[in-house]
Parts: structure tokens; C-alpha cells; sequence
């Protein structure tokens, strides 16, 4: 990769921690592009990892790796104005969620390899799950080099591209679910008399382990959640309860919105 020139077009919140992974990677701030709509953005970014920030067209003629970091509605006006500079063999990576590499292709030139992959935002931490697919022209080496860029990000996996709306509701969005949630404890610890800062830290500290746990032990959930719950104690009367408002549920149907959102995207982006 460090031979390469890789430009990240759109370098708003995701773009940007892509181009921070691949610098923390050790990838030479000289063969590293960025565009970006405002000027005090570029600024933002030239200041901040001493890249180039330059136009699309011409980062798009420049790069040998376009990461595409717009917002699905914006992909399109993007893919129409860098159409005419993408050079043959440029491998195109989708951050985008929803749109389909076909989506890609079809606005790109004939041929050009199209990587789609779905990260999320604890990327900044280094602990980032990214999930990586195909399109129809890029081969295992195109997904190898889109492995290498979003492995400074944290975990890596393939998965066949028919997946990657469920993926987006997973783990994608997952995080928001993960800090309503702890939000939600910080508010009832407050609630039931302890200092804010006292909450958050339990909270806080409490969903680190418990991830840590689910990682390290390789136990099924339920066999952890059991090991916390004493019959008849504290934790099954609070379990109740979130089974009562339909915490499972909810969840289910939460999940299921995101991916029909994903869905939604590529259909009204063709
Ligand atoms: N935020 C998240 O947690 C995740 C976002 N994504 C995907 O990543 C993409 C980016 O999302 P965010 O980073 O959250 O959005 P963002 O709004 O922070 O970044 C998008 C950036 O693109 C810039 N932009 C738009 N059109 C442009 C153009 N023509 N030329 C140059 N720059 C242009 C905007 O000014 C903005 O800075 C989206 O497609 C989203 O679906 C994927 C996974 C997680
Ligand atoms: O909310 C969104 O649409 C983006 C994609 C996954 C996370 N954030």
C-alpha cells in the first residue's frame, strides 16, 4: 500500500478516520489525498495530518485508491464529477452505507475494481470492525489492499456483499445503540442519588468489561448474563423489567429499520 497514492474523497468524520489509520499505519503523508467541500475543512486537514487537500478531479487522476467517504446522497453528484479523471485499474473503496458497488460501477468507468466495506466509528480508538466485499471487477488482491487500509482502524472481515445491510444495522450503526444505552444507565444511576461522574465511570467501565468479557472468554451471552444473575436477586428483578418494555423486541425492530434504511438508500440511488 505505501507504494500507492490514496486519496479519500469526502474527508468528513468516517474519511477522516481512514486517512488518520493509514497514517498511524505508517503510510507517507506524501502519498496521501484528501477532498473536502469547505475550505476551513481542507485547512482543518492539511493542519492536522499534513496531507494535500486538492479537488476531486484531481485527486481521482492522481490516486491509485479512492476511498469515497460522502454521504449516500452525495455519491452520485461525486461519481459524476471524477467519471472523466478515474485512470484504468484505480480501485474504488465505498464507505457509503447502502449503495451497492453496482451503483459504483455503473458511474464509473467500464471495468474500474469497486470494494465496498462498512466500518463504524470506534475506529478512533483503533477498535473499529470493518466489513469488506467485493464487487463485480475487484479480485482477492483488491480486497487484500482494502483489508490494509482499514486494518489501523481495529478488526477486519469479508463478507459477500448481499450481507452488508445487515451489517450496517449490526455494527455500522451499532455504537449509538451501545451509548443510548449506557447514557440510559448514567441517567438512572443519577436517578437513584449517585453523582453524575460516579455513574458514568460504573457505566461506562461496566460496558468495557462486559465487551472485554464477551471477547476474551468466548462464552455465549447468555451463558455470562446467567453467571451475573442470583435467583431471586438484583439482577434478575432489573431483567424483568427490560423484559417487560420489551427491551428484545424493541431491539429486533430497531435493527430491522436500520437495514431497511440501508435498503432504502440504494433503492432511491440506483
Ligand atoms: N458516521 C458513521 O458512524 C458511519 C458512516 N458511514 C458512511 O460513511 C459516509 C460518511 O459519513 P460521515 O463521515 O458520518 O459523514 P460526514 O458528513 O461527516 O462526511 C461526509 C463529508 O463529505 C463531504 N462532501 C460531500 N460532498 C463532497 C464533494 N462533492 N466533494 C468533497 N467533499 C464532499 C462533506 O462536506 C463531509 O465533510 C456515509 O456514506 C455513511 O453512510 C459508514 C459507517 C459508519
Ligand atoms: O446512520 C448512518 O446512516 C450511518 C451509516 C452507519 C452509521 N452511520
Amino acid at each position: 500500500m505505501s507504494e500507492r497514492t490514496v486519496a479519500v474523497l469526502g474527508a468528513g468524520t468516517m474519511g477522516e478516520l481512514v486517512l488518520a489509520g493509514l497514517l498511524r499505519g505508517g503510510h507517507p503523508a506524501g502519498r496521501a489525498l484528501a477532498t473536502a467541500r469547505r475550505p476551513e475543512r481542507a485547512e482543518q486537514l492539511r493542519a492536522t495530518h499534513g496531507v494535500r487537500v486538492v479537488g476531486n478531479a484531481a485527486a481521482a487522476a492522481e490516486a491509485d485508491v479512492l476511498a469515497i467517504g460522502v454521504k449516500p446522497q452525495d455519491a452520485d453528484a461525486l461519481l459524476t464529477e471524477i467519471r472523466d479523471s478515474v485512470r484504468p485499474g484505480t480501485l474504488v473503496i465505498s464507505l457509503c452505507a447502502g449503495l451497492t458497488t453496482a451503483f459504483f460501477a455503473r458511474r464509473l468507468p467500464e471495468g474500474t475494481p469497486v470494494v465496498r466495506v462498512m466500518t463504524n466509528t470506534p475506529a478512533l480508538a483503533g477498535a473499529a470492525i470493518s466489513a469488506i466485499s467485493p464487487g463485480a471487477h475487484a479480485t482477492d488482491e483488491h480486497v487484500a489492499l482494502a483489508e490494509e487500509l482499514f486494518r489501523p482502524l481495529g478488526a477486519v472481515l469479508r463478507v459477500p456483499e448481499k450481507q452488508q445491510d445487515a451489517v450496517t444495522a449490526v455494527s455500522g450503526s451499532g455504537p449509538a445503540y451501545v451509548y443510548l444505552f449506557v447514557e440510559a444507565m448514567i441517567e438512572a444511576g443519577v436517578l437513584l442519588g449517585l453523582p453524575r461522574a460516579t455513574a458514568r465511570e460504573l457505566a461506562v467501565q461496566t460496558a468495557l468489561g462486559s465487551a472485554t468479557m464477551l471477547r476474551e472468554s468466548g462464552e455465549h451471552p447468555v451463558t455470562l448474563r446467567e453467571a451475573v444473575t442470583s435467583p431471586g436477586g438484583t439482577t434478575a428483578a432489573a431483567l424483568a423489567e427490560l423484559e417487560r418494555h420489551g427491551l428484545r423486541a424493541a431491539v429486533l425492530d430497531a435493527l430491522g429499520a436500520a437495514r431497511d434504511r440501508a435498503t432504502s438508500l440504494a433503492q432511491q440511488n440506483t
